[in-house]
């Protein structure tokens, strides 16, 4: 029964549905980082807000976790390529909190305008300071959105509505979505230079880090007000203080901070900013969404393999997953066939998918392709990190599907280039659930793939496969099955044999020797 650790606070909710689904669930919340890396290894699966950080040296010693799942959108507190290269698949849950993080959004830009904390906290004092407090109208002002996707379009839509003037700039914006929406898709000088309030809705990239900083925030209009609901480290925290002290940005409002959680900052205890404590996505509703579905999405991934919402693989449908298990099977197969015959630098893999194949959802069957491929030639290859190692050796991966059928109703052929040569190798199934290799190096064939297997090319001349049996036989070698194919009498010919034990390299050898051998290869699945 698949384990789960739930190591921030998430609704109830999901501890029922993992409950549901049969899959063990603790939770232990506020653990240290030791304390997580002690415990991590007897875990499938870690369900996590903000707080816990998954990082590299925790992802060493979860020996057994398959799938990281963020009740929320930012995964910053994860190290994603550290996670994709153990094969750990990383999720979140996109738009579950979109809707409560932009109504904060909202909500800080209106406590800014009016002074609404300042004013409170005077009132409940029994100060009455009418005269003290003097806000602006949003009317007619411009907000401008830096980062446009789920949240930012939401605060847009919601800012519209107040009668305001809304400019972002997001290099992804499409100009058809930007009027769709309403907003003018403008650069970031020209909103820095134009908008009374400004709203951040980025992730933290390498691009979007410090995006305002002393030099950005000397361009935008004096006065200017700003609210980050997305993350700490967009803002240079000091570069903000000293514009808010010399007056030229009139205030912030932060959900966010660099460092988080944010006992201690520069921006605290000052009069023209407003702190929460991240509490963007902290409404019941969003919650309840966030937490049922990475719930539903972990349960999914570790009960049948669905993949949803994933960072770092292609998604898999609940509905797919059964379908596409045999031919994970097969496709593997001949990734590993391919690999273990690959002897040169790989330039190049298409997988071709002809027939009922074509129908389903082809990225992960191609992700097991490289898998396969690449692990006889690499250690710790699986198919959450295969394409991306295929990205950084600068193997061309490609795919095609042709749903009309050719001789198989269904066929995954894999072409795999090297800088010597290309080598063709195919695959069906069998009553819908077997694999079978069907052709190899353009040698019709027919074999089921084996833990221990021999390939041989050959010429095809009389007497060698006596030969073979016989050097096989001296060697004690039981053959299970034995293959055969050939592109015309006299040509290329093929032998798969399937034998019961691992093959010696010094039988190997032998074989190499015989008459008529081209090529002769030890396999093994
Ligand atoms: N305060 C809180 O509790 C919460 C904070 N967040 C934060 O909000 C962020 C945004 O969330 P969503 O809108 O759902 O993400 P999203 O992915 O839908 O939108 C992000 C947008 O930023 C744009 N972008 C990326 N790089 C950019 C750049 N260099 N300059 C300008 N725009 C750029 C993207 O094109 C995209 O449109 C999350 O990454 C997360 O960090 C999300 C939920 C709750
Ligand atoms: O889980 C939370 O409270 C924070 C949400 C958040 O920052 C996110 O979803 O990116």
């Amino acid at each position: 029964m698949p384990k789960v650790l739930i190591s921030d606070s998430l609704s109830p909710r999901a501890v029922e549905i993992f409950k549901e689904r049969g899959i063990e669930v603790d939770v232990k919340t506020g653990l240290k980082p030791d304390e997580l890396k002690a415990i991590i290894g007897g875990y499938d699966g870690l369900a996590i807000r903000s707080s816990t950080k998954v990082t590299k040296d925790v992802l060493a010693v979860a020996t057994n976790l398959r799938v990281v799942g963020r009740a929320g959108i930012g995964v910053d507190n994860v190290d994603v390529p550290a996670a994709t290269a153990r094969g750990v698949v990383v999720m979140n849950t996109p738009f579950g909190n979109s809707i409560t993080t932009a109504e904060h959004a909202i909500a800080m830009m209106m406590a800014l305008a009016r002074d609404i904390p300042e004013a409170n906290a005077s009132t409940h004092a029994g100060k009455w300071e009418k005269n003290r407090f003097m806000g602006v109208e949003l009317y007619g002002k411009t907000l401008g959105v830096i980062g446009c996707g789920n949240i930012g379009s939401i605060v847009a839509d919601r800012a519209l509505g107040l009668k305001m003037k809304v400019v972002a700039f997001d290099p992804f914006l499409s100009p058809e979505r930007a009027q769709d929406l309403g907003v003018e898709k403008v650069e970031l000088d020209e909103l820095l230079r134009r908008a009374d309030f400004i709203t951040l809705h980025t992730p933290l990239t390498n691009e979007t880090r410090a995006i305002l900083n002393r030099d950005s925030l000397a361009r935008t209009k004096k006065g200017v007000r700003i609210i980050n609901c997305a993350r700490g480290g967009l803002i240079v925290e000091e570069d903000l203080k000293a514009a808010i002290e010399s007056g030229h940005v009139a205030g912030a409002a932060l959900d966010v901070f660099a460092e988080e959680p944010a006992k201690q900052n520069g921006l605290f205890g000052m009069e023209r900013v407003i702190c929460t404590p991240h509490l963007g996505a902290s409404t019941t509703e969003a919650q309840e969404n966030v937490a049922l579905q990475v719930a539903e999405q972990m349960a999914d991934y570790l009960v049948s393999g669905a993949v949803v919402n994933a960072l770092n693989m292609p998604s898999v449908s609940a509905e797919d997953a059964p379908r596409l298990r045999p031919y994970m099977k097969l496709a593997e197969q001949l990734g590993s066939f391919a690999g273990q015959i690959t002897e040169t630098g790989l330039k190049a893999v298409t997988v071709e998918f002809e027939g009922q194949v074509a129908e389903l959802n082809t990225r992960p069957l191609t992700a097991v392709v490289l898998k396969g491929l690449l692990a006889p030639l690499m250690e710790s290859v699986n198919m959450v990190n295969a394409p991306v190692i295929a990205r950084e050796r600068e193997i061309k991966v490609s795919e095609t599907k042709r749903q009309d059928a050719g001789d198989y109703q269904t066929l995954i052929r894999v072409i795999v280039s090297t800088e010597a040569r290309t080598r063709t190798l195919a695959g069906t199934l069998f009553g819908g659930d077997k694999p079978r290799l069907v052709e190899i190096e353009d040698v019709p064939i027919e074999a089921e793939v084996t833990p221990n297997m021999l390939f041989i090319r050959n010429e095809d001349k009389p007497g060698f496969i006596g030969k073979l049996g016989t050097a096989l036989g001296d060697a004690g070698v039981n053959i299970a099955t034995f293959h055969l194919g050939r592109t015309a009498a006299g040509e290329t010919a093929i032998a798969l044999v399937c034998v019961d034990q691992p093959l010696g390299d010094d039988l190997v050898e032998r074989i190499r020797a015989l008459p008529s051998v081209v090529r002769a290869k030890a396999l093994t699945f």
